[in-house]
């Protein structure tokens, strides 16, 4: 659904983006990480056709951006969500939106039913906006035209807790009915709760990018049960090194098998989780160490 190939911006001696490679598919959400200046948002307006590569290409459904007939109805983008006109109300700045697209204005109330947009609010100009407010107008334009795939930089910027906890099932169910989703944000547990898929991209260069299982993955497991000693006996004799801590048995198997032979003998287990797994914070701070500003201090 979105291809990048090879994709570079240079402004002036600088590469803001050098050659950058990677695709999202149907039915998948990639997180697309990096540090403050590492070239997410330029990626994105090369993608969305607001930035003409120096080199390199990227297309969405097979097309360059501008290249495809009412880009608005295929491809959902919210790149700025300051960049509204202050002085329109969030239902006139929809409804012209609605009109540019080619949708039913009865979608205005959809979306903004949506977004969790008041009729209230969505009388207000969008200069009386709180950052969250205009982050789900821009969500709502992005989702007006019922797009296949959705380009979003930031979006939980400014979300409440219920807001981001909302978008994340937003964007899971739009992924599980087939759309592609590409994600930039800071925000890594969002992104490791909804993200299949990560690029994290350094200085302009991409430095991994995997699935998120792989990259994040973990090699044991940890259990609490109603009887530690008697689990780690159990999982020492289905043949796997168990090790009993005071946060309980530590085995160098997966979860699921975990479970089974707790299973299988009989014992309760309160508490399990995958144990030695780098969480997506920590392999982003490892990965990106070198262009952290936070180096010197
Ligand atoms: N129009 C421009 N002219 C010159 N340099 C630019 C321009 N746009 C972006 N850059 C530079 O390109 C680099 C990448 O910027 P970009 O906005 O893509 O980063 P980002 O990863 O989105 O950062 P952030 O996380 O802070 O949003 C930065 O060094 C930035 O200063």
């Amino acid at each position: 659904m979105i291809q990048i190939e090879n994709l570079t911006k240079r402004y002036g001696r600088v590469a803001a983006v050098d050659g950058v490679t990677f695709s999202v598919p149907a039915g998948s959400v990639t997180g697309f990480l990096g540090p403050n200046g590492a070239g997410k948002s330029t990626v994105m307006r090369m993608l969305t056709g607001l930035t003409p590569p120096t080199s390199g290409r990227a297309t969405v459904l097979g097309k360059d951006y501008r290249d495809l007939v009412n880009p608005g109805s295929r491809v959902g983008v919210m790149l700025d969500a300051s960049a509204q006109h202050p002085g329109r109300t969030g239902r006139e700045a929809l409804t012209l939106a609605a009109l540019t697209v080619g949708v039913p204005r009865t979608r205005v109330d959809d979306v903004l039913r949506l977004v969790g947009l008041t009729d209230d609010e969505a009388g207000r100009r969008v200069r009386t906006y709180s950052l969250g407010m205009r982050q789900r107008l821009g969500l709502a334009g992005a989702f007006l035209g019922e797009p296949e795939v959705l380009v979003l930089d930031e979006p939980a910027n400014g979300l409440d807790p219920q807001g981001i906890h909302w978008m994340r099932t937003l964007l899971r169910d739009f992924a599980d009915r087939g759309g592609a989703v590409l994600l930039s944000s800071h925000l890594l547990h969002e992104v490791q709760a909804v993200a299949d898929d990560i690029v994290v991209i350094g200085r302009g260069r991409i430095v991994a990018q995997g699935s998120m299982a792989e990259l994040v993955a973990g090699s044991g497991s940890r259990a609490r049960s109603e009887d530690d000693g008697a689990l780690a006996v159990a999982l020492e004799a289905a043949g796997h090194t168990a090790t009993l801590t005071p946060d309980g048995v530590v085995v160098d198997v997966e979860p699921a098998d975990l479970g089974r032979v707790a299973l299988a003998a009989g014992i309760v287990v309160t508490d399990l989780r995958p144990h030695g797994s780098q969480g997506l914070e920590e392999l982003f701070l490892r990965l990106t160490a070198d262009d952290s500003r936070e180096v010197a201090a």
